[in-house]
């Protein structure tokens, strides 16, 4: 028996709608995190913070990411195995990818790499407006060629898979947990169940259950077998730190019995980009729409799964180049171009990142976002002092700390500006907007020193927290659970989500992270199912009886 706890709510139907992928954040969907002001990144912020998105809801993140579907290098994976983690290789993980995707567009992409027939769809936007393919064409002008970026190669330019199916989102509920639930006996479903420790027995370190707070009661949970983690990189760690697995001293210092002292919580890594360069489209390729337009496009939405409402505009063209920094052979900064509104941003360009309501079809501007896909810094999630259970994690992001990744940003940014010459951007008459931001206008607009500022003042990030329990050998310091995804030094434990990523991907973190829950539920099932016991499977918790005593 699987007992599924999530603390968020149902999807909202909005969610389904590809264009409306920002109206999501902040709202009671959103776990409304923010890091810790630091005197190198998000300066320019409202009090020196940056936010991070985190899906409260059935199907997480994925309920309000982008859908970029886009995997990482193979060498990141066997990165990822040289580091001690036996199984995690490129060809090791590449079945697992495999085994979940439908991929609808089988002539687009390089077949090897591809499968079909699984549960999460993923496919091209049915709608592309003219902004896609003069970006495409802009690119290819510069020499990047068109290609699968999830194939064996990652330099160069794609119109990007999303997960969506014909034209809707398709969140990891949608695709894994709806097309079973209700029929599985041995599933249920909790929603609004916020979880607030793991039960581990103190003497014997197993882990037993956990207790959760539902309907304003708190209840237990008890496991038969195993309690599994994916709350994701900021809320696996603190769960792990609230039930006595993470770093001693922190966990001293706020009165937590110590059970096992691990490095839970570091080894924090994130995608980081900016929001400060902004080209300007001619009234040739604006895509911007009067009221009356737009209802006939939501109109035409609702009856067909097609046009505008149907994509995410320009930014379904996403490329990966080198910088001088990169040093290997995989790409060093990924670019998105997110569809923006020249004069909001130009007005007020914080309040704009902080309230994007316009639905990404509808745009004049183009915010290019240089992304850093190797960072060198590395973070912490630390619990709240205050308040350890109920409050907000501390997330120290330590964006920029490493100076490389400054330097590598600045590179990224000039670099997209070369786009600024090919024909394909200059016969529609696309422009750089050199009004400049607020919080740098004292450095001369467009010199280095410029575009370090615009990186530390207007840093902003594409949402890909992970390696908060990191997966490692046994002598790794940081290592937070073994190639098995168990948590070391507590039996029947074990995080599956992007936590666990030991180095971040230099992709987009969805897929890798449907790829590690393949892999997991795969571990799972070897372990249990090879003692032939399939009755025990069944009913494999009890709850108790609710008490509410408790806040
Ligand atoms: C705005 C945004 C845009 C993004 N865009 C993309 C993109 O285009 N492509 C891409 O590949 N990736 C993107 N990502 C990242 C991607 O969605 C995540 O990497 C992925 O969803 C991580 O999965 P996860 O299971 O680790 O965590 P999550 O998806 O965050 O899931 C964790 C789940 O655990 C639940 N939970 C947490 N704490 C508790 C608790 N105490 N009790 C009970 N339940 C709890 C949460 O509510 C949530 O449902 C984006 C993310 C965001 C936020």
């Amino acid at each position: 028996m699987v007992l599924l706890l999530e603390a968020g709510d149902e999807e909202p139907e909005v969610a389904d709608v590809p264009a409306f992928a920002p109206l999501l954040q902040s709202s009671s969907v959103d776990w409304g995190y923010q890091t810790q002001p630091s005197p190198q990144s998000c300066r320019a912020r409202r009090n020196g913070r940056c936010s991070w998105t985190r899906g409260k809801v059935m199907g997480g993140s994925s309920a309000l990411n982008y859908m970029i579907y886009i995997r990482g290098s193979p060498l990141d994976y066997d990165e990822w195995a040289a580091q001690g983690n036996p199984g995690w290789k490129y060809s090791d993980v590449l079945p697992y990818f495999i085994k979940s995707e439908d991929n609808r567009n089988p002539e687009y992409v390089n077949p090897p790499f591809h499968g079909t027939g699984g549960y999460q769809t993923v496919e091209q936007f049915p709608y592309q407006d003219s902004n896609v393919n003069m970006l495409l064409q802009g690119y290819r002008e510069l020499g990047l060629e068109e290609f699968d970026l999830n194939s064996d190669r990652q330099i160069g330019t794609m119109l990007v898979q999303h997960t969506t199916r014909d034209g809707e989102r398709l969140t990891t509920n949608g695709a894994f947990i709806r097309p079973i639930r209700n029929k599985r006996s041995n599933l249920e479903i909790r929603t609004k169940a916020n979880v607030m420790k793991i039960l581990i027995d103190p003497k014997t370190n197993v882990a037993y259950g956990v207790e959760y707070l539902r309907n304003g009661r708190v209840e237990n949970a008890y496991a038969k077998k195993e309690v599994i983690l994916s709350a994701g990189s900021i809320n696996s760690p603190k769960l792990l730190m609230l039930s006595g697995v993470g770093p001693s001293e922190q966990l001293e210092s706020l009165g937590i019995t110590v059970l096992q002292d691990l490095s839970v919580g570091y080894n924090l890594q994130d995608h980081t980009t900016i929001d400060g360069v902004l080209f300007i489209l001619s009234n040739q390729t604006a895509t911007t729409a009067s009221d009356a337009q737009q209802r006939t496009d939501t109109e035409f939405y609702r009856n067909t799964r097609r046009g505008p409402l149907s994509s995410t505009g320009a930014l379904q063209v996403n490329t990966m180049v080198q910088t001088k920094y990169a040093g290997a052979i995989r790409p060093d900064i990924q670019y998105s171009l997110d569809p923006a509104s020249v004069s909001n941003f130009l007005a007020d360009p914080i309040l704009t990142a902080e309230t994007s309501v316009t639905p990404l079809a509808y745009y004049d501007g183009l915010m290019v976002r240089p992304i850093l896909l190797n960072p060198r810094s590395r973070g912490v999630v630390m619990l709240n002092t205050t308040d350890p259970i109920f409050g907000d994690p501390l997330i120290y992001a330590n964006t920029f700390k490493e100076r490389v990744d400054l330097l590598t940003m600045v590179e990224g940014i000039k670099q997209s500006l070369n786009l600024l010459r090919t024909s394909a951007l200059q016969s529609v008459g696309v422009q750089l907007a050199t009004t400049p931001l607020p919080g740098c206008a004292n450095l001369p607009f467009g010199s280095d020193d410029y575009w370090a500022c615009i990186s530390m003042e207007y840093t902003g990030t594409i949402y890909h927290p992970v390696g908060t329990c990191k997966m490692g050998p046994k002598n790794d310091d940081n290592a937070v659970v073994d190639a098995q995804l168990r948590v070391y030094g507590i039996a029947n434990l074990r995080v599956i989500d992007s936590s666990i990523m030991p180095i971040i991907p230099r992709g987009n973190t969805n897929a890798p992270t449907i790829m590690i829950a393949e892999k997991g539920s795969d571990m799972i099932k070897e372990r249990w199912l090879k003692t032939g016991d399939a009755f025990t499977i069944l009913n494999q918790y009890d709850v108790t009886e609710p008490f509410d005593n408790c806040k």
